[in-house]
């Protein structure tokens, strides 16, 4: 990067013609949380609701943990973001750039709480958002420090809610929709549950709660679309498109998908089909069934294989034809089998498009990236579809069956070819089952024993058949590599 180079801001904006855009709507929106995602879903639907919708709202963006460095960089460009869109809709390629200007204000709840509670005083706030990863969910015991913010994120919905309660004098219509994203099952429910213990902790009033409950909606919900973020490899080429230097740039794909489960009071208040957006305000369970096992669920085994494989990003992997063939065969033969029959339809049509996703020519989804927290994520997304299996067919599946002999494998190459992002305490383990492996089935077998009786709790069905099939992978992708292992697995060796 040089000196010379202009940031986007809204001086840099108006000089490309844009100005039209910078309207000025009353702040209807707070957000937790500022990464890719949310600036590449949340906030986009946000901007075209404002373009194509008489919505007129802006975002109150809040970070979420100390360790942010999003707002500064938002408060530089004047908290305008690019987002490119890149892919194939309906067969057609798909570029399209714009500047998002939904987000009014970035606040860091850290140096400027004072901020946060003059927000939550603000009469025309009615929605809360969020996305704070799945660890921020989660429910860690804290003082109320009243004058400074709390740490974890359910404090702060806490903080923030009960302010605005107290300031509104517990006015029914003052309450707030709660709209978390994070990719959790029942992430609503689970929020609302956390936070009314968080209420408990600090001896709030009862009163409070039950304005909570009368005025205060919290919804499940599902998100879907790749948004790979900051492509680093094409930072001159962008400049050179756009004119201006972004810091905060993200890349996503076209396809987008939004599943809401709450009143109907909730959809007549955003009006995203109005925008055009492929939002739905339903029953999520079957879409999340859908996404978790024939979208993430692939990713994860492709993020474990592909990198052991010398493979770098999601399109690769599928441009790969052994790897490929491993994946479709896995979904089609092995995942397809666990699904309900009246899903199965769905199901077949959403392979077909999630491959069209993966081998979006324009992203460059890194699968270093997927591979975080790759051993929860297995236990989430592909061993259900192990256990359903068995339960069904009556043996192992065989290629999930060797995903997960591999993802065993993937910590064993730790630190020799990339590096490992995970629980400590699971890496922990890895490395000291690893410092003591004597290269023997039995030792291996006992491992893979306790890993899945320790981790992967199931009731007691008797597993000793699929421990020893773990065990027969693993020491393939040991004795010949991972190629030729899943060769002869296709070829049926
Ligand atoms: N990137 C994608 O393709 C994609 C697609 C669908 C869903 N998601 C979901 O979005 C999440 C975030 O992805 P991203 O690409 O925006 O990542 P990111 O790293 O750009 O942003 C992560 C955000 O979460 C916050 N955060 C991190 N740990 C936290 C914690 N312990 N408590 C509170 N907040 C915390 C960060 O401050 C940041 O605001 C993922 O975990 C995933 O569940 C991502
Ligand atoms: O975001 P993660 O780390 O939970 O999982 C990696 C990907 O599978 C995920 O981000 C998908 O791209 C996303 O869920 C698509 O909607």
């Amino acid at each position: 990067m040089t000196e010379k180079l202009s940031y986007l801001n809204t001086e840099t904006y108006k000089q490309l013609g844009q100005a039209n855009l910078l309207n000025d709507y009353p702040e209807r929106i707070i957000q937790i949380g500022d990464g890719n995602f949310i600036r590449g879903f949340v906030d986009w639907m946000i901007f075209e609701m404002n373009k194509k919708s008489d919505f007129g709202g802006k975002v109150a963006s809040i970070q979420a943990t100390p360790r942010g460095r999003t707002v500064p960089k938002l408060n530089r460009q004047n908290e305008l973001f690019t987002l490119i869109l890149r892919g194939i809709e309906n067969g057609e390629t798909v570029k399209r750039k714009q500047v998002i200007n939904s987000i009014n204000r970035a606040i860091n709840p850290y140096t400027n709480w004072h901020d946060v509670m003059k927000l939550a005083e603000q009469q025309e706030i009615e929605f809360l958002f969020s996305n704070t990863t799945e660890a921020g969910i989660r429910y860690e015991k804290e003082a109320y420090p009243e004058d400074v913010s709390p740490l974890s994120f359910p404090g702060k919905v806490v903080a923030l809610i009960y302010h605005r309660y107290v300031h509104f004098n517990g006015d029914k219509d003052k309450g707030l929709i709660i709209l978390p994203c994070e990719l959790i099952e029942n992430n609503g429910e689970e929020l609302k549950r956390i936070c009314l213990k968080v209420i408990e902790d600090w001896n709030l009033s009862k009163s409070f709660v039950q304005w909570i409950d009368e005025s205060c909606v919290f919804c499940n919900t599902l998100v879907d679309r790749i948004v790979p973020g900051y492509p680093k490899e094409e930072d001159q080429q962008l400049f050179n498109l756009l004119g201006y230097y972004d810091e905060l740039l993200t890349v996503a794909e076209p396809y987008h998908l939004f599943v809401i489960e709450g009143p109907a009071s909730v959809e007549s208040k955003l009006p995203f089909k109005q925008a055009g957006l492929n939002v739905h305000f339903d029953k999520i369970s079957s879409y999340r069934e859908l996404k978790i096992k024939l979208l993430n669920g692939p990713h994860t085994m492709l993020a474990t294989m592909g990198l052991l494989s010398g493979i770098e990003t999601v399109r690769e992997g599928i441009e790969d034809s052994l790897l490929f063939s491993f994946i479709n065969n896995a979904l089609i033969e092995e995942i397809i089998p666990t699904i309900p029959s009246n899903e199965k339809e769905k199901a077949r049509t959403y392979i077909i498009q999630t491959f069209d996703r993966f081998a979006n020519p324009f992203l460059n989804h890194r699968l270093i990236n997927i591979s975080l927290n790759s051993y929860a994520k297995f236990k989430a997304r592909i061993w259900p579809s192990i256990y359903e299996y068995r339960s069904k067919i009556g043996e192992n599946p065989k290629r999930l069956t060797f995903a997960l002999a591999a993802l065993l494998y993937f910590f064993k190459d730790e630190q020799t070819k990339y590096e490992i992002k995970d629980d400590t305490h699971v890496i922990d383990k890895f490395r000291h089952f690893y410092s003591e492996f004597d290269n023997t089935k039995g030792s291996l077998i006992a491992f893979i024993r306790d890993l899945i009786d320790e981790d992967f709790s199931l009731n007691d069905e008797e597993l000793s058949d699929l421990y020893e099939a773990i065990a027969d992978y693993f020491l393939r992708i040991d004795k010949e590599g991972i190629k030729p292992a899943l060769l002869n697995l296709e070829k049926g060796d």
